[in-house]
């Protein structure tokens, strides 16, 4: 496991090739309500483009409101956008029917949610498996015990959640989203309920997956140490992309959050230099 600040150089491929693209987002847009009446219309997402590279790390900050979970949602397939694209590993998400975006979200995509979503009948390794199982792929047992293993349980196996702590939980949801090799991992808010140690451990669980399973990992967060562990931070307001920040740390992050309501309302987002693995973000009203 790696320290916060135990980078090992940028997280896109080598200098020389063509960065492979994760995940790319164009003009998505997401409008709640129907805005009649009763009913005042809510734009969540307002034209979100973004490409971010295999491999990558990236966290997403902002006020209360201002789109991050529904971002979530959309790009991870768990909600349809409106309007816009998204892609992943160059392939449409947003095309098909319902059935053929759960495929494509089993396939392809893998979940860590705050409140872990264990299912409390089930041991450790069954809520492992259940992806596969969703999925009709094969159960390779020997790999169940490896993934349950990186995230240190694998001798907690037959143990069912209510027996686990919360990080440890956290853990098995890790492994979990893990099992399928998934492309793309959305963690929405993984460390919420932990506390700093656990935090720490699932933070650092998260990087390794980026840095030694070369997956891209995209969370949700409030916390600017959290979102320290990433390559890279995008900042919203009010359903826009505002900012973005390369090699974040802890206190450059919260400085931002803070001046990110004046930022927005004065129309000038600021966004950090490009470096190779760092997500890209289209220019305002792109
Ligand atoms: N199902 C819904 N129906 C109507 N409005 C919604 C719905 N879901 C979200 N919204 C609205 O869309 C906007 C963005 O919500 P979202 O949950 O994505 O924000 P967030 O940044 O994740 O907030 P928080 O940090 O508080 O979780 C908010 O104004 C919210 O009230």
């Amino acid at each position: 496991m790696f320290g916060r600040n135990e980078r090992r150089g940028p997280a896109g491929p080598a200098a020389g090739s063509a960065p492979h693209e994760a995940l790319r987002l164009v003009k998505v847009t997401k409008v709640y309500g129907t805005g009649g009446a009763e009913e005042a219309a809510v734009t969540a997402l307002d034209g979100v483009t973004l490409s971010l590279p295999a491999g990558s790390f990236t966290a997403v900050m902002g006020p209360s409101g201002s789109g991050k979970s529904t971002l979530l949602q959309c790009a991870a397939g768990l909600d349809r956008p409106d309007s816009g694209v998204v892609m992943v590993d160059g392939a449409e998400m947003t095309a098909g029917s319902e059935t053929a975006l759960t495929k494509f979200r089993r396939e392809r995509i893998g979940f860590v949610f705050q409140q872990y979503n264990l299912l409390p009948t089930l041991n450790v390794a069954q809520n492992t498996v259940l992806p596969l199982k969703l999925a009709g792929r094969r159960v390779d047992r020997a790999r169940v015990r490896e993934v349950l293993a990186r995230v240190g349980l694998a001798d907690r196996m037959r143990h069912r959640p209510d027996q686990l702590s919360g990080g440890q939980r956290q853990r098995v949801a890790i492994a979990r989203a893990l099992v399928a090799a998934p492309s793309v991992v959305f963690a929405d808010e993984p460390t919420g309920a932990l506390d700093t140690r656990s935090a720490r451990d699932v933070l650092g669980l998260l990087q390794e997956t980026v840095r030694v399973d070369r997956r891209t990992v995209v969370m949700v967060t409030h916390d600017p140490v959290a979102a320290s562990y990433a390559d890279a931070v995008l900042f919203l307001a009010d359903g826009r992309l505002v900012g973005q920040m390369n090699a974040p740390t802890a206190d450059a992050v919260a400085e931002r959050m803070t001046h990110l309501g004046d930022m927005y309302e004065a129309g000038a987002p600021q966004s950090g230099a490009q470096q190779p693995g760092a997500p890209r973000t289209a220019p305002m009203g792109a």
